[in-house]
């Protein structure tokens, strides 16, 4: 019996009704499985956690955290009880950072049944392979002055070895793929790193002749993503790009509540992370509509990312049932709570046993 050590995080809003649904999912997938069983551990770091301890996670948190197999997170965030970028820095982007997730995979396709809000959206399939370590997300930089005169400077990092890393995943993906990357620049307006973004594209793209390249501005990117999302298969990003692509990706899927993301360590030294697109959505919270797709598709890749891409694929195409005979929260135009979508896709899985 393959057995899986899970550290989950459910963190805020959402994030505590989304997490423990698709934990109920995966506890049905081991059932139906088999030959897999998941050992999970609860963790309460969230802005509440916070509130009490004065940071969003103790100080020997990351060692509690790193001989898990992967961790299970939903979304951090509750701008009413702590800033939003101290939440973020001090759980998520820490994570991320400190157990070197290095690159964010972020998968977008029509789903069965879930209308896009594109009249013609095509068969889309796309990926988008975001930096997920420096970048335009970066801690260098400062405040100085007061009142009018006050100054805020922000620097984006951007190394070679983290933008080769971060291509070279995206080409080796297409690999498998349909044999195309496009990359996210924008060196019309940004002079310095987007250039040696451009340049480095060129210098990776080298390794991999089967692999058909093309740049594309990330502005003009965003109108192609609504325009022509069927005509892209690997998109590679910067962070901050990634992160704004992958949103407009999870719009036209139907819905930001439907996307996953997996935070990949690569080098083996630590866990990797899975979390949805979505953050902690406190306008739905508390109401039991939250959709739990977008958890439960990053439950699929976490299966995808331990070898079980056989019950992950599984998994998917029951939720895609469920979609397609209208079994829907109201993000995505139905009328069911987060509790019945979920047991009616565990039911599902139960009968392909
Ligand atoms: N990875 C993470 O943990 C992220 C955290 N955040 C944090 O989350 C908080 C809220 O941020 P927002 O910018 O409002 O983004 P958000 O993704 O939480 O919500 C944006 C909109 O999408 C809806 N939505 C999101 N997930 C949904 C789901 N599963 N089902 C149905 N509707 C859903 C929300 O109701 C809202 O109208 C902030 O504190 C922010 O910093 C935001 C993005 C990512
Ligand atoms: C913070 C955020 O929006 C993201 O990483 O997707
Ligand atoms: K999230
Ligand atoms: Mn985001």
């Amino acid at each position: 019996m393959k057995k899986l050590k899970i550290a989950s995080i459910p963190g805020d809003g959402i994030g505590k009704e989304v997490v423990p649904a698709a934990i109920d999912v995966l506890k049905a997938v081991s059932e139906i499985h088999g030959g897999l069983s998941f050992e999970f551990m609860d963790f309460p770091y969230s802005c509440e956690y916070y509130l009490e301890h004065g940071s969003m996670m103790p100080e020997d948190g990351l060692k509690r955290l790193k001989d898990f197999d992967s961790i299970f997170l939903g979304a951090v965030g509750n701008a009413k009880l702590v800033p939003d970028h101290i939440s973020l820095w001090g759980l998520l982007i820490k994570l991320r950072r400190e157990f070197e997730q290095q690159i964010n995979i972020r998968p977008a396709k029509l789903l069965n049944g879930v209308r896009s809000p594109l009249v013609n959206p095509k068969d889309f399939d796309l990926i988008v392979v975001r930096e997920n370590s420096e970048g335009e997300y970066s801690e260098v930089g400062g405040r100085i002055f007061r009142e009018e005169d006050e100054i805020a400077i922000q620097n984006n990092i951007f190394s070679r070895k983290g933008t080769e890393r971060a291509m070279h995943y995206a080409f080796d993906l297409a690999a498998k793929r349909n044999k195309h990357v496009t990359s996210a620049t924008k060196s019309n307006g940004i002079v310095h790193s987007m250039p040696f973004w451009d340049e480095v594209f060129k210098d990776v793209a080298k390794n991999y002749p089967e692999i058909e390249t093309d740049s594309q501005h990330i502005d003009a990117l965003s109108a192609f993503f609504v325009t022509h999302p069927d005509k892209f298969d690997v998109i590679v990003a910067s962070n901050l790009f990634g992160d704004i692509l992958t949103d407009l990706g999870a719009a036209i899927m139907g819905s930001i509540g439907i996307a996953p993301a997996g935070n990949i360590n690569c080098n083996g030294k630590y866990p990797s992370m899975f979390e949805p697109v979505h953050g902690s959505a406190p306008d739905i919270y508390g109401k039991g509509i939250a959709n739990p797709i977008g958890q439960i598709w990053t439950a699929k890749m976490m299966l995808d990312h331990h070898g079980e891409n056989e019950i992950g694929n599984v998994l998917l195409d029951v939720v895609e049932c469920t979609t397609a005979d209208g079994i829907m929260t109201p993000d995505i135009g139905g009328k069911h709570s987060t509790e019945e979508v979920t047991e009616e896709i565990i039911k599902r899985l139960k009968e392909k046993a």
